[in-house]
């Protein structure tokens, strides 16, 4: 070996003696990823995630992906001649727009499992139908019907448990089982949410098409690399979020309540944004805490 090989493979080495105390801490940990927007629109953006969540399996965690994919819808509803309707950032989803809704989120799911296989990762597709593993109730909103939208109200974690226990990693779109027992549309976000809550998960990451959470997203010397349930609260009341950063937002509280110990927003536009989130030090994005350990 010349050199400046062995300097570049000392620095692997390094890199893995840094992740060790990380990988020791999140192994046989439940982390949920969510991933959706803008960032999964690249092909080879998604490969990378894809490797990422894969190399997190092999080195011992429990990864769940819960995927969005409303870009697509809207593309899809689009091309049906319909223009896509958003009320407060949910869809308004009526019996076509489900139709087409439940097709593409089959479609992204599948795409997603077959990458995890590519990986050597067997890795599961399920809908909230699936052993009625998320059940829900239509999401009444004043004033306006969505339509087919729904708020999870019972996640059954005995499914995912045992597919998890026998090594697989699930993949879950945002559809839940309504009490009519027709399909419902959920904000793919809540769904992560409720998952991440209901398996007690250590880890809830949200992969977003921006860097974190900005107290002005115009200036990006402002990103919050941290910051506690009040301050989180308090990002929320004064109206420093907006956009769909303030549901997200409202997600990570949710699940930090809800007993999920860390949960982080990250740019999943960024090259291995996964790894550099769970094996370095600093971290990158913004990170919801209940107690910083590290
Ligand atoms: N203070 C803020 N910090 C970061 N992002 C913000 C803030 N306020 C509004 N946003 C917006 O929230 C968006 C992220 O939410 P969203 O588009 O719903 O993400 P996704 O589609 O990945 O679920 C950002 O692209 C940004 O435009
Ligand atoms: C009710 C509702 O709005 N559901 C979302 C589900 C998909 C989603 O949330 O996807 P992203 O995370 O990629 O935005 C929708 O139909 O767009």
């Amino acid at each position: 070996m010349d050199e400046k090989m062995l300097e570049e493979e000392s620095l692997k080495a390094k890199v893995l003696i840094e992740a060790l105390p990380y990988i020791r801490y999140f192994s046989g940990k439940y982390v949920v990823v969510k991933y959706g927007g803008s960032a999964m629109l690249d092909a080879d953006l998604q490969k990378n995630v894809i490797r990422d969540v894969a190399l997190l399996k092999l080195i011992g965690m429990k990864p769940i992906i819960v995927h969005g994919g409303g870009k697509e819808i809207s593309k899809w509803v689009k091309l049906s001649g319909k223009e896509p309707e958003f009320y407060n950032g949910l869809r308004v989803t009526d019996k076509d727009t489900m139709e087409i809704a439940e097709m593409v989120l089959f479609k992204v799911n599948q795409e997603l499992v077959a990458m995890m296989a590519q990986q050597g990762i067997k890795a599961v597709g399920l809908s909230g139908k699936d052993a009625e593993m998320m059940k829900v109730e239509k999401k009444e909103v004043l004033g306006k019907d969505l339509g087919y939208v729904g708020n999870v109200t019972e996640v059954n974690t005995d499914l995912l448990e045992a597919l998890i226990e026998d090594d697989f990693v699930p993949v879950i779109s945002p559809i839940g089982l309504g009490e009519d027992y027709e399909g419902y549309n959920i904000n793919a976000d809540d769904t992560a949410c409720a998952i991440a809550s209901a398996l007690n998960a250590e880890k809830l990451v949200f992969l977003t098409d921006i860097e974190g959470v900005f107290i002005d997203p115009e200036d990006k010397s402002t990103l919050i690399s941290e910051m506690d349930l009040t301050q989180a609260h308090e990002f929320v009341d004064k109206g420093v979020v907006g956009g769909g950063m303030l549901p997200k937002l409202k997600n990570c509280i949710e699940a930090i309540e809800n007993g999920v110990a860390r949960v982080h927003i990250l740019d999943g536009r960024l090259d291995h944004c996964l790894l550099l989130e769970f094996f370095t030090q600093k971290g990158i994005g913004t990170a919801i805490l209940k107690d910083p350990i590290f």
